[in-house]
């Protein structure tokens, strides 16, 4: 006679371990890895995942404790397990907090709601029936092996009301049951008809088609603003949904991107399921529900999405793929794009990175620029024109050295007019300014004292539409001041350099008659506030707009002429690796937005160094030139993409044991010929969030194993509980 064995389960918790725990499930069949599993922790229940491979510390069975439920949620899918794995390896993020990015809200988890329906019931038809009771019946059919039908909407048919229902299932006619109703979305529709393509559009289009059914391959869709690169890769979703696959769409700021979703319904007739940190939790249930069971076909979202419980997925599109926030800072570093391209390989699928201005890494990945052959597998596909007729906006560069706007004015003369013709011409502007508030310093005009953050590094920026000033790092802020907290004179408050704030101010005085909106997160909060200013600006409602780089993103107003860059050096400044890449990208996306239809547009950029060759390269137009010369300074300076870094930052509330632990850290760093270790040196913003901040980074040749040196070295460091290390592959910010 067979007893019941105890199997043994390993479940990964989603806590910053790197390993999964072994528990005992009763008389049960193992369930399979990936499925959702209650456990005791400590004191705590935790929710974990039963994983595929056992703790590698075993321990013996009997003091093994037991899972309390094993849920009937769909397990997660072997790709993503793998994938899971595969984003620990490579960022060195210990693997239940991987974990913890694949199971973003426990509420997720929850069934589906049920309804309340009737089937035919056991009790024999009744001779005379009354006729509600035959309607009844007849609707439900007369086999009791029928589909149930939801109450309310029997009710209807047979026009019956809730009680009569009742009674029914009570004498046993009915049999009442409760169902799952929820369906899922709908379907985005492959078959209807697409734009009439350009040839250069159909050519790239007809290349990503042929990935999809290859299911493989990189490709960098490489279009100027206005090519048509979305059209295009909708062309390659139409292909895999052809094929009955799935396809993830990974955005910058999905809550954004209204008009990206617009055009997906023009062309497919229905929404895709979005996934973004605005979604209700009732949102987030459902959706991640739809996920989990195949139902949704096209799901569209931030870097988070990435971990979604998708199965079955014929094409992954990161669009926008050199934006900045598909960089995760915390919980968890990694970038969305590089770990896009790894899921694909897992998943075997193709994916497509779309943008105008591709990142260095992109460029040297896609054999583009010339300095080695591209990676097998990898294509690029490129669109060089404007989709129509529309010319390419003229570009101009104001040198403010000679062109120095009025006292206390930010906008030079040759800007303002500009503004001026392009309202009387009936047309829209847009001015750009990446500094959000009115200010970006305070001081007190009697003493000189700044007013800086007592949690971070930085100065506080002046808010005026709030009277406030503010930190950018931590949220502080505080009211503006009526004297100097330093000599005490009243009144005394002077900000300093220019905000988007300040700039509305000044276009206020200048064209009292413009309608003027003001973007950035600031004024537009929410979701459906920057939606609606998109839509007024869209509906000429607003005549300048003024913004940070929320506004240089994927917008397409046709009666936008004329673009401004009120301060083309600020992100310059600093000495930051990318600078000169990340200026170059964002001003060319601005730059992008002007004159997109009939009318052709211009962009008139304020600068005081015109002969700085990003400055160059956008008044030329020679985006591949610049590429050369960045790519051939990186290599020159051993440099990403050419070399490879990491960030290792230490940080905690106590500032001497923190440099400690990081004097230590250095000193035990192994030695290897081709890697050097840097610093530690204070962190550029050494006090953040009340913790103080010291950076190594790591600096080694491209082909070595990076990670395998620093598991090797870290593995080995204990700290003190009050200093924390993080550390960042591949690092975007060095601040
Ligand atoms: N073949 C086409 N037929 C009709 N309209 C098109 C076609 N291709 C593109 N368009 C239109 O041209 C505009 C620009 O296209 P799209 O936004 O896809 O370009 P993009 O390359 O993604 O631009 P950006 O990089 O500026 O975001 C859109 O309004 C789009 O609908
Ligand atoms: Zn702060």
């Amino acid at each position: 006679m067979a007893f019941p064995v105890p199997v043994i389960v390993p479940v990964l918790l989603p806590l910053p371990l790197d390993q999964p725990y072994d528990y005992l499930l009763a008389n049960g069949d193992a369930p399979s890895p990936g499925s959702f599993v209650v456990v005791p922790f400590g004191p705590r229940e935790l929710l974990g995942i039963v994983w595929s491979r056992r703790s590698p510390r075993p321990v013996a069975t009997a003091r093994l404790k037991s899972v309390q439920t094993v849920l009937d949620t769909p397990p997660l899918p072997p790709t993503l397990l793998a994938f899971m794995q595969t984003v620990a390896d490579h960022t060195l993020t210990p693997l239940g907090q991987v974990l913890r990015l694949a199971i973003a809200s426990t509420s997720a988890l929850a069934p589906a709601p049920l309804k309340l329906a009737y089937r035919r019931g056991p009790a024999p038809m009744p001779v005379k029936p009354s006729i509600v009771t035959a309607r009844v019946l007849a609707a439900v059919g007369e086999v009791p092996g029928e589909a149930p039908i939801v109450a309310a909407e029997l009710g209807k048919r047979a026009k019956a009301s809730a009680a009569a229902l009742r009674q029914l299932a009570l004498d046993g006619l009915l049999q009442a049951v409760e169902v799952d109703t929820d369906g899922g979305p709908a379907s985005p529709d492959p078959e209807r008809p697409p734009l009439a393509l350009d040839p250069q559009q159909e050519v790239a289009a007809a290349e990503l088609v042929a990935m999809v059914e290859a299911k493989s391959g990189v490709a960098l869709l490489d279009g100027v603003p206005g090519s048509g690169k979305t059209e295009v890769y909708f062309e390659a979703v139409a292909a895999a949904l052809r094929a009955g696959r799935k396809v993830l769409v990974l955005l910058p700021e999905i809550a954004l991107s209204a008009q990206w979703l617009e055009r997906f319904v023009r062309r497919f007739g229905e929404v895709p399921v979005a996934w973004h940190s605005g979604l209700t939790s009732a949102q987030r249930r459902d959706r991640w529900r739809w996920i989990a069971r195949g139902q949704a076909k096209v799901v569209v979202g931030a870097r988070s999405a990435l971990f979604l419980p998708l199965t079955d997925l014929g094409l992954i599109v990161v669009d926008e793929e050199h934006d900045q926030s598909f960089k995760q800072e915390e919980g968890g570093i990694y970038h969305a794009r590089d770990m896009a391209i790894r899921r694909a390989a897992i998943e075997g699928c193709p994916i497509v990175l779309a943008s105008a201005t591709p990142s260095l890494e992109t460029i040297l990945a896609a054999g583009l620029g010339g300095h080695v052959e591209p990676e097998a597998n990898w294509r690029h596909l490129h669109l060089p024109a404007r989709h129509g007729t529309a010319p390419a906006a003229a570009l101009e560069l104001i040198d403010l050295r000679r062109q120095r706007p009025p006292r206390g004015a930010f906008l030079s003369v040759r800007l303002r007019q500009a503004l001026q013709d392009t309202l009387e011409r009936d047309g829209q502007s847009l001015l750009f300014l990446n500094r959000r508030g009115y200010a970006p310093l305070a001081l007190c005009r009697a003493c000189g004292h700044r007013f800086r953050c007592p949690n971070c590094s930085a100065w506080l920026t002046a808010h005026r539409l709030r009277r406030r000033l503010q930190c950018h790092h931590c949220g502080y802020g505080m009211p503006e001041p009526a004297h100097c907290p330093s000599c005490g004179t009243v009144d005394s408050l002077a900000l300093s350099g220019p905000g988007v704030e300040r700039v509305a101010e000044e276009v206020r005085q200048l064209l009292p008659e413009a309608r003027i909106a003001v973007m950035t997160s600031d004024t537009v909060g929410t979701a459906n506030a920057a939606e609606a200013l998109v839509a007024a600006m869209a509906a000429r409602e607003v005549d300048i707009l003024i913004g940070t780089q929320m506004v240089a993103k994927g917008h397409h107003f046709p009666d936008l002429l004329t673009v401004g860059v009120i301060d083309a050096d600020l992100g310059l400044a600093g000495g930051d690796l990318r600078a000169s890449e990340r200026t170059f990208q964002l001003l060319y996306q601005v730059a992008g937005r002007a004159g997109r239809e009939a009318r052709a547009g211009r962009v008139l950029v304020q600068t005081h160094v015109p002969d700085h060759p990003v400055l160059q390269a956008l008044a030329s137009g020679d985006r591949d030139r610049f590429l050369q010369v960045e790519l051939a300074e990186r290599q020159e300076a051993g440099m990403p993409p050419l070399g490879r870094l990491a960030a290792l930052i230490l940080s905690g509330p106590e500032r001497p044991l923190v440099e400690k632990a990081a004097r230590e850290l250095a000193r035990a760093a192994p030695f290897d010929p081709d890697i050097r270790v840097l610093g530690p040196a204070q962190a550029p913003i050494a006090l953040l969030r009340g913790r103080w901040r010291e950076r190594l980074l790591v600096k080694a040749s491209a082909e070595v194993d990076l990670q395998a040196y620093l598991r090797g070295w870290l593995g080995a460091q204990k700290f003190s509980s009050k200093v924390m290390l993080t550390v960042d592959i591949d690092p975007q910010s060095f601040f």
